[in-house]
């Protein structure tokens, strides 16, 4: 067997999802049964100081040699980082990854991608012309359940797929937790690309991308048209926001299938934190439908519930359905480590862009972010909506 590839990460900003990011990149793969890649930590920056920088690696215990900068313009320097992670708001996506590639650095951007789909596509455009990889690192994607479950609707286990619900909302408390202290944090910040869309919304339409877009094939995919209802926090940025898209070619067959995506600050998706199961995300089909338990972020199960074919609801008994499937998928870590070994594949393998992710369904789901705000009225600065680059934030 030949030795694993192994990929050299830079970590750019250090708060608390670099932090278990870099935290699974040490995990050792075998414990995933991953066998072909390994990762490695070269470098981590902080634009608050070198020595945030350094303390950061040593809590997520990396390589003792790893480099510790204290700005991201020196990071993207160092030569000895193949692949970048970039953690900052979503409001510095665009400019802080536009320098990554241009000093020629390979990147993985947290979601949401950009503030705007015009940023997603100049990004698209310079990975391009540079020919380095970039992915906008939409996690889920790449667990072993999402996988199996785009399988089970592209192998017709649902029949015909009509219609998809999928929900991550937090019921929270806003005024006293992310609106304290004059509404600074990223959540609820416009400076920030706060709002509950672009942080949360991203995974309930990720949900109804991957199960209604991603699974027809790439020359029927079709965007879907929007329909959005958005009320806002007093800061401006979105605390609810219902999204209904229909799609006009759907998994199973030549038919539209509906596509429910909602979050919302004020309600939970459960009230008691998950810890009922009951499903985050229900994709229903012809034949039958899979039930996923939230976090919609983070599955670990779901259920196929088969469609009877004679249903009398009158004969059936409740709660006695053996045709039922419970499925488990354990995570062992954080979970975020499939996205980085998809990463370090496509590097190995010369890829630009990511099948599980790629850079046109990026950018569609961008379009259709755009067209939510847009319908609720929500803006962001000038300086964080642009495509020039650079600009100071
Ligand atoms: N995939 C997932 O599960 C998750 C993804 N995310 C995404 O990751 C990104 C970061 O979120 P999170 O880690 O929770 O955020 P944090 O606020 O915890 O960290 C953001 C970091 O960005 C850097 N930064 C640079 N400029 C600014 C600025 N003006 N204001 C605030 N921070 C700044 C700071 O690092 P430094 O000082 O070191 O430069 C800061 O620690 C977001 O885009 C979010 O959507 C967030 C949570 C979960
Ligand atoms: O991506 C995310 O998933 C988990 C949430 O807690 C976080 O706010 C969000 O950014």
């Amino acid at each position: 067997m030949s030795s694993p590839h192994t990929i050299r990460w830079g970590i750019l900003a250090t708060g608390g999802i670099a932090e278990k990011f870099a935290k699974d990149l040490m995990i050792d793969p075998s414990t995933r049964s991953v066998s072909d890649i390994k990762h490695t930590v070269t470098a981590a920056a902080s634009s608050s100081s070198s020595s945030r920088a350094k303390q950061f690696l040593e809590s997520c215990k990396c390589p003792a040699s790893a480099s510790a900068y204290g700005s991201y313009q020196e990071l993207v320097k160092d030569p000895n980082v193949d692949i970048i992670y970039v953690a900052t708001p979503h409001s510095h996506h665009y400019q802080n990854t536009m320098l990554c590639l241009l000093a020629g650095k390979h990147v993985l951007c947290e979601k949401a991608f950009t503030v705007n789909a015009a940023q997603a596509k100049k990004l698209v455009e310079t990975a391009k012309k540079k020919k380095l990889f970039l992915m906008e690192a939409v996690w889920t994607r790449f667990f072993p359940l999402s996988i199996q479950i785009r399988k089970m609707i592209e192998d017709g286990e649902l029949g015909a797929v009509h219609r998809v619900i999928a929900d991550l909302s937090f019921g929270q408390d806003v005024e006293n937790t992310w609106g304290a202290d004059g509404a600074k944090h990223r959540m609820v910040n416009p400076d920030l690309a706060g709002g509950a869309m672009l942080d949360l919304g991203v995974y309930p339409l990720t949900w109804c991308f991957q199960t209604l877009y991603h699974t027809v094939p790439a020359s029927d995919r079709k965007a879907p048209s929007v329909l959005a209802a958005v009320e806002k926090y007093s800061t401006g940025a979105d605390e609810k926001t219902s999204i209904l898209l229909t799609f006009p070619s759907a998994p199973g067959g030549k038919h539209t299938a509906h596509g429910i995506a909602l979050t919302n600050f004020r309600v939970a998706t459960l009230p008691d934190g998950f810890n009922t199961a009951k499903p985050a995300i229900r994709i229903q089909g012809t034949k039958g439908e899979i039930q996923v338990d939230g976090p919609a972020f983070r599955p670990t199960h779901y259920r196929f519930i088969p469609a009877e074919d004679d249903l009398d609801p009158q004969v059936v008994k409740k709660g006695s359905n053996e045709k039922v499937r419970e499925v488990e998928c354990e995570i062992p870590g954080q979970g975020m480590f499939w996205e980085a070994d998809e990463c370090g594949r496509c590097i190995r393998d010369g890829k630009l862009e990511s099948a599980g992710m790629g850079w046109e369904e990026s950018v569609v789901i961008m379009e259709t972010m755009d067209q939510v705000r847009k319908q609720g009225g929500v803006t962001y600065p000038e300086k964080i909506e642009t495509t020039e680059y650079p600009v100071s934030l």
